[in-house]
Parts: structure tokens; sequence; C-alpha cells
């Protein structure tokens, strides 16, 4: 590793245990065989809480994760867990690391239980502790109702349940969860989201998305990826502050919404009797008529991340409201 920088203020090695676990990223990089940067230079130190891993779609998030699980190795920087080295000792530090992959996959032809008893013994859990602890993950993940049935006919609501199990099976200090909600009804979001947010009194819960609304209520900090790079990094609350006076709401004609947003960032669009109610972003008022609204994380999520170039390659929305709605399209 080339780089040798200390972190400001690091935690003691084996320190930091009555504060909570500290994770310090280092100007981490990953460059890929074939020369493409996926991380550039980052530096983050991350504590007790969900931390949110915002960014679109090839930010580099899920680089950035199986770099934290000690899955991908980094090709610069370091990482330290309390202080110790995961780079240096990743099969040491495993046990402390909880990972649940964005393409986590199971046996479909075993219960739960027994393919936790499988993972448990492949990581070399002794079976009288493995036995107890998936009896405590099953009731934790509310799967005592479901050990008997095979995991092929599980919801993906129950599969990430169990994704989440598995990942807790060493009872790690830091759990990472790659788009754990990707493919869940909204319900089972929701119920996930507590979920995440429980186990995180007392760890790291990493939670990577492309949807500010995965977060914005359980992140008690959120990082904001693009490019490989790292945006943002602090609460929700400091970070709101930055779109402060800068997000606005008008109502226009149905007829003028496009020529709208052709001139202006738009945050979010909405049909109303009278027209349509657009949220915009821009240091000024953008219109005669606009009126300045609270900014919520969606909008600062957009005032940060480069907007995707629209167009036809370039992913934009065209006509409709639906692009409008989520992540930087347009
Ligand atoms: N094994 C690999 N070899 C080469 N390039 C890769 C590899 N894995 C990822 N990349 C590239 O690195 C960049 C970051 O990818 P990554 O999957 O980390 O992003 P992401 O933010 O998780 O995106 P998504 O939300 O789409 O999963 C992308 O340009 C991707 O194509």
């Amino acid at each position: 590793m080339s780089d040798t920088r200390t972190p400001a203020g690091a935690a003691p090695p084996g320190g930091a245990a009555d504060a909570g676990p500290v994770l310090d990223l280092l100007g981490v990089g990953k460059v890929y065989r074939g020369g493409h940067t996926a991380v550039e230079d980052l530096t983050l130190r991350l504590t007790s809480g969900v931390v949110g891993l915002l960014g679109p779609n090839g930010a580099g998030k899920s680089t950035l994760m199986r770099i934290m699980a000690t899955v991908t190795r980094p090709t610069s920087g370091r990482l330290l867990l309390d202080g110790a080295d995961l780079v240096a000792r990743p099969g040491a530090m495993r046990a402390s690391l909880g990972y649940l992959p964005q393409d986590f996959g199971v046996y479909p032809h075993l219960t739960s239980r027994e393919f936790l008893g499988y993972l448990a013994a492949a990581r070399g859990l002794p079976a009288r502790v493995a036995r107890a602890r998936i009896d405590d993950l099953l009731q934790l993940v509310n799967l005592t109702g479901a050990v008997r049935r095979p995991l092929g006919g599980y919801s993906g609501g129950m599969l990430r349940r169990v994704g989440i199990a598995q990942a807790l099976l060493t009872d790690p200090r830091v759990l990472i969860a790659d788009e754990p909600t990707a493919g869940l009804d909204p319900e089972e979001r929701a119920r996930f989201r507590n979920l995440l947010a429980d186990l995180a009194r007392d760890r790291i819960v990493v939670l990577s998305t492309h949807i500010v609304s995965d977060v914005e209520s359980v992140a008690s900090s959120l990082a904001v990826v693009a490019g490989g790079r790292l945006l943002r990094h602090g609460s929700p609350g400091d970070l709101l502050g930055e779109a402060e006076g800068r997000v606005w709401e008008a109502v226009v004609p149905a007829d003028a919404a496009a020529s709208v947003r052709a001139r202006h960032r738009v945050s979010r669009m909405v049909r109303t009797g009278t027209g349509v109610r657009v949220r915009l972003l821009s240091p000024h008022r953008p219109l005669a008529d606009a009126v300045g609204v609270r900014p919520d994380l969606e909008d600062l999520y957009l005032l940060v991340v480069p907007p995707v170039p629209s167009g036809p390659a370039g992913g934009g929305s065209g006509s409709g409201f639906a692009g409008a709605l989520r992540g930087p399209s347009w």
C-alpha cells in the first residue's frame, strides 16, 4: 500500500470498545485490471449507527463495500477497524465484518436453519455456538415461522432477512449491506430499514443504495459518492444545511412543464388540479412566483451529484414525470 497517512484522531489499536467501533478508510482507491478507476483516494471515518452510502449506478458503491468487507483488495490506501489493519490481515479481521452482497444467493433446497448451519461451519463456528446463534438470529430477523420451509419458497424480503442473518453469524462489529432493499416491496423495505436501525445501536451498519428514501429516515450519517469519489459525508441535518435557500416550488401550467424542466434543475414534478407543481433547485428564485421550501435529502442528493447528460445515450428521461422523481436521470 502506498498510502501511509495516519488518521487524525484515529482510534488506538484495540481501543474504542466503550465508544463503539470505528472504521477508518484512508486514501482508499481501486483501479481494476484494465485500468478502470472505480474508487479514488477516499477518506472516511465511520462510527456506530446506520451509514447510508448513496450514489448513482456505477459510482463505486459495491466496490467500496467489497473493499470494506475484505472481499476486494484496494490498490491504494488503508482500512483500520479500531486501529487494526484490515488490508494487511483480512483473515484475522473477517469475523468482525458481516457482509450481505448485492447478489446474495442461497441453496434453494435447504431450509434457513440448514443454510445458516452450513455457513456457520464454513466460517469455523463450533456447532453448539452456531446452533444457539442461529436460533437467536432467526428470531431477530423474524423467520422462526418459516424455518422448516426450503429457501426456494421464500419471498424476496425473507431471503434478504436470511442474508442479514448470515452476515450476523459471527456477531460482527461492522455490518455491510449492499443495496439490501433492492427488489423489496414498500412494506418489506420499511421493515428491513427498521431491522437495520435496530442492529446499528452498537455496530456500524453501512447500507448502500441509490434510493434516497431508503436511508433518509434511519441514517445517522450519509456518504455521497459519484465517479468513485466521496462528494459529501455528514449527518443528514448538516448536509441539509447546504441545500437551504436553494429549493423552490411553483405551480406551472401543464403545457409549460417541459420547458421549465429544460431550463431548470427539477427535483420533482407532481400533477395538481391546476397544473404541475415543480420543485426546482436553484441558488436564486428561478420563477417569479416560486416560493422557497425546506430542502430534503433528495434535493441535497441532486444538488451534489452531477447530472447524467440527457439525450438518447445519456439515460435522459425524455417526456413524462417518472424520470424527474428519482435519481439524476434528466
Ligand atoms: N471487476 C471489475 N472490473 C472492471 N471494472 C469494474 C469491476 N467491477 C466494477 N467495475 C466498474 O467500476 C465502476 C464502479 O462499479 P461499482 O459496481 O462499484 O458501482 P456501484 O456504485 O455499486 O454501481 P451499481 O449501483 O450499478 O451496482 C463501474 O464503472 C463498473 O463498471
